[in-house]
């Protein structure tokens, strides 16, 4: 009888047991059905449905199969295999209460694989995630939170975290999680907000642009608070917040982020290494001599470990699968001090089993041994191997003064999934049990009572009645599920092998029930048991889904948390930034193409200033050289005449004078050319701040370093000889005279003779009109006074002419020199192309400066595309990564780890 009603309804009653129809040798799977309510009820529904969907071992889900509603019996041991004759409905088998515990085991079994398995998918994507989150992090920096680190008092103790412990990451997240606002998703604001800066998100580049205001990529404290697991603390103690922040350089929070997730990475492939892990230890304790042997024998249904009327048990002793060691029984005992390792003989020693006796006493020279049994129960029986929980059972030296020590530090270690306790039913629990109970109910919360040797309690009301008051005063937790977690049980009525038969078969692999396992009380006593060990196993998933599923689920809450935040705040981040640039970009369209246009118009204008410029000066000089040149003889040389005995040297100094004026006349040239250049710089200037603004670079114009090249002396380019006839320009007197001829002709002789003779003009016309005048044959008589006095008075007018003559004759020869050298052209060639190379540096300067404001007007539109392109790739991916954090976040809430198997309400 379950003697505590550990399902919380009556007994099983014709009509309310559960029954299935089919052939199992056939193909239609069982009908699961509860008789009574007339149709399946949902939750039985949910438990055939999980039958149906999970292989018991991965939670593989053969969908086709359950489309076509064809029923795949293997792998067998997997499956739940009644073991008796199918019942009718309304008609009452007796083992259908183990059947139905048997069942609850199952399904639990299977609902805890169907949560490892969500939760190690959860574990897959998240890592998936975390890295491509990496990959796109290296190139799109993301936004971050981040908070200093307060000198925080040690996290609250919560009653199920044993103290001293290295607790997960999780655990402590957990807290976090649990005590933190829940406003997670917020309007992402930038660090640069809590300072007081900006009102509104700002883009990562345009803070760079503001280079004072450089902020990182971090978001407000506020949202930092909100993070968990991807928080990156800044141990900057003693710093002001604003200080760190800017600290902080794009990079660096990325290389920061970047480290953070590698740790994430890390610990959630420690969770699926922990999940992943089937085996759990189940440590059995209790009072002396309460019977814990025995117990785990009937576990066993072997007689493996010794048991007597004393105590007997000194060391701790672990029943492992053989499977472990190679599929080899033995004991390895291990000496005080050293560390097992089964691959390492030299830390224990090795016995037979049979030698087990002599070793469990020995607690002088062993500390605990590891038993290796091949298990004699079938799979879906076995409590050492059953594919989804290997369990190690520990059995422990009984409680007194000397071993409650060091059996709680036992019980406290990590992977001591489940503490079963072992009291007599007949002598209730001692000081030491109590102590024990008090403490780990402390730090385990609940514990699996077994009320051992209650074939030995007369009245079993009153038994019961007293051990549940005690515990319930001990542990309030276990007292509140004791139907489940409280068995009195006899558990040397379950039939066992002995130690040295290793293989499974007869009534000692099965349940007992039904089997012949005797009648009455024996038979009654053999349904406890099976109940209990029902219940552990259940107990022990439970709790292995607390231990270690638990763990890996919290995490997964919070890194997807943190993702969904980080992701939300990066995403309007980038859209934020998008929107930036698409209006910087519209902003900069006009402005590059203006200054493309500036730069040819520019250059246009420059190179038109130019050629006007030496063009002006080019004519200019050639102009004004032209004139000087033809006028140098009329103009005042500053040269007086000596006299006729020093004409040859008045003839060197006026040449001189002439050369002296020509030069002086390029002189001026260069003069105004200077004056020209110099306007002309300051048009290319003016030009240069047009189009340039403050970027144009003024250059210093030195025009005095203008004509400083190389200018031969004229003196030494002109050579020509002053000939005798330069004095006398006969040509220039012929003319004179024929100009002055026609204006005197009614001049009377005298008159004009004297006159003219007087006057030195027309001296010719004279004597001619003389001759005329005075008669042919006076004339012949005067003829040779005359002609002397003519070519005396010739002689000396021609004389008297060298001031006016030989100015004129050296200027005509210089001239004609000049023009064989080409004087006027080379010297106006050579001032304009000064003027040309003066101006042309500006100008080259001048296009420059507009190519490179081009050039980079140019090179910020392609960084403002690219930043767009990364914008709108960065608000995509972490649009989708929103999604798919908040997606895979709703799958592992789903993941419940608390609450009973969805098919176990049909169980009931
Ligand atoms: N009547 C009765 N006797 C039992 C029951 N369980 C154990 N015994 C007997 O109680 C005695 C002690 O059993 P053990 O299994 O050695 O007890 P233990 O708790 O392992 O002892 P130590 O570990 O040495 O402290 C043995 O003689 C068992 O046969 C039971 O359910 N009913």
């Amino acid at each position: 009888m379950a003697s505590s009603n550990p399902f919380g309804n009556g007994p099983a009653t014709p009509g309310s047991s559960r029954s299935y129809s089919g052939d199992r040798r056939g193909v239609a799977r069982p009908q699961y059905m509860t008789v009574g309510g007339g149709s399946l009820s949902e939750s039985a529904g949910r438990l055939q449905a999980m039958l149906d969907q999970d292989s018991g071992y991965g939670g593989s889900i053969a969908s086709d199969d359950v489309a076509e509603n064809v029923w795949h019996p293997g792998p067998a041991e997997d499956r739940y295999t009644p073991d008796h004759t199918p019942v009718k409905p309304g008609e009452h088998n007796a083992a259908s209460e183990h059947e139905r515990s048997a069942m609850a085991s199952h399904v639990a079994q299977l609902f805890y694989n169907q949560n490892r398995t969500a939760l190690g998918r959860a574990i897959n994507q998240t890592v998936e995630t975390l890295r491509k989150l990496q990959e796109m992090n290296a190139k799109w920096p993301a936004h971050y939170p981040t908070v200093q680190r307060p000198p925080s008092p040690p996290p609250p103790q919560r009653p199920d975290i044993r103290p001293g412990l290295p607790h997960t990451q999780s655990t402590t997240d957990n807290h976090r999680e649990l005590d933190r606002a829940p406003a997670r998703p917020q309007p992402p604001r930038r660090a640069g907000t809590s300072l007081g800066e900006h009102q509104s998100a700002e883009s990562s580049s345009a803070a760079q642009a503001k280079a004072p205001e450089a902020a990182p990529r971090l978001v407000t404290p506020q949202l930092a608070q909100d993070f968990s697991v991807l928080k990156i603390e800044l141990k900057m103690d003693g710093l002001p917040q604003s200080e760190i922040v800017h600290s902080l350089e794009k990079q660096s929070v990325a290389s920061l982020l970047d480290n953070q997730i590698n740790n994430s990475i890390r610990h959630l492939f420690s969770l699926r290494e922990r999940i992943e892990d089937t085996s759990s230890k189940v440590l059995v304790t209790g009072d002396l001599n309460a019977g814990k042997s025995t117990f785990c024998n009937a576990l066993l249904r072997r007689k493996v470990l010794p048991e007597d009327q004393q105590p007997c048990t000194a060391i701790f002793c672990e029943v492992l699968d053989v499977r472990e060691n190679g599929g080899v029984e033995e004991v390895h005992a291990i000496p005080h001090g050293f560390v097992y390792s089964r691959n390492d003989e030299s830390t224990y020693h090795v016995y037979e089993l049979k030698q087990l006796e002599q070793i469990v006493i020995d607690s002088d020279r062993y500390s605990q041994c590891k038993i290796y049994i091949k298990d004699i129960r079938t799979v879906d029986q076995s409590l050492l191997n059953n594919g989804v929980v290997d369990i190690a059972l520990i059995d422990a030296p009984g409680l007194n003064n000397d071993s409650l020590k060091t059996t709680a530090v036992f019980a406290r270690q990590e992977e001591i999934d489940v503490v079963v306790f072992v009291v007599s039913a007949a002598n209730h629990f001692t000081l030491s049990a109590k102590e024990f109970i008090f403490n780990a109910a402390r730090e385990k919360a609940y514990m699996f009572m077994v009320v051992n040797g209650y074939d030995n309690i007369r009245d079993k009301k009153r038994c019961q009645e007293m051990i549940l008051k005690q515990i319930a005063h001990l542990s309030p937790a276990t007292f509140k599920e004791s139907s489940e977690l409280v068995h009195f049980v006899s558990s040397n009525a379950i039939p066992v092998k002995p130690a040295g038969a290793d293989g499974p078969g007869g009534d000692f692999g099965g349940s007992g029930s039904g089997s012949g396992g005797g009648k009455g009380k024996e038979k009654e006593a053999i349904d406890d048991f099976n109940e209990l060990e029902a219940s552990l196993r259940r107990f022990v998933l439970e709790k292995r889904a607390r231990s270690k599923l638990a763990p890996a689920k919290t995490y997964l809450l919070n890194v997807l948390g943190d993702l969904t935040t980080l992701a939300s705040v990066n995403k309007d981040v980038a859209q934020n930034e998008l929107d930036r640039v698409t209006e910087q970009l519209k902003q900069l369209e006009p402005v590059f193409e203006k200054s493309k246009k500036a730069r040819t118009e520019a250059d246009d204008e420059v190179a038109r200033n130019i050629e006007e410029t030496s063009g002006e000066v080019y004519s200019l000089t050639r102009n004004t050289l032209n004139t000087s040149i033809s006028r140098v003889a009329e103009s005042d040389l500053g040269v007086s005449y000596p006299g006729m005995f020093s004409a040859y040297g008045y003839a060197d100094e006026l040449k001189a004078a002439m050369l002296n004026q020509v030069t002086e006349t390029v002189h001026w040239c260069e003069e105004r050319a200077r004056e020209k250049t110099v306007q002309g710089v300051s048009a290319i200037k003016s030009l240069g701040l047009l189009h340039l603004g403050d970027r144009y670079v003024d250059l210093t114009f030195r025009s005095d370093r203008m004509f400083r090249s190389r200018r031969d002396a004229l003196a030494r380019q002109v050579d020509f000889e002053t000939e005798v006839w330069d004095f006398f320009d006969l040509a220039n007197l012929w003319e004179r005279q024929e100009k002055v001829a026609g204006t005197s002709m009614a001049v009377t002789v005298a008159g004009v003779i004297g006159g003219r003779m007087l006057g030195g003009v027309g001296w010719l016309d004279g004597a001619l009109t003389a001759t005329k005048i005075v008669g042919t044959n006076n004339a012949r008589r005067l003829i040779v006074p005359g002609l002397i006095l003519a070519a005396g008075l010739g002689a000396f007018y021609v004389v008297s002419q060298i001031p006016k003559s030989l100015p004129r004759r050296l200027s005509a020869k210089l001239s004609a020199q000049l023009a064989q050298l080409d004087y006027t052209h080379a010297n106006a060639q050579r001032i304009s192309a000064e003027v040309r190379r003066a101006l042309q540096y500006p100008a080259n300067k001048l296009t420059e400066g507009l190519q490179k404001n081009m050039e980079k007007l140019q090179e910020q539109k392609r960084e403002t595309v690219k930043v767009q392109t990364e914008s709108e790739v960065a608000r995509k991916y972490f649009g989708n990564l929103m999604r798919e954090s908040q997606d895979v976040r709703g799958r592992v809430q789903r993941v419940d780890l608390e609450g009973p198997a969805p098919g176990m309400a049909a169980l009931a």
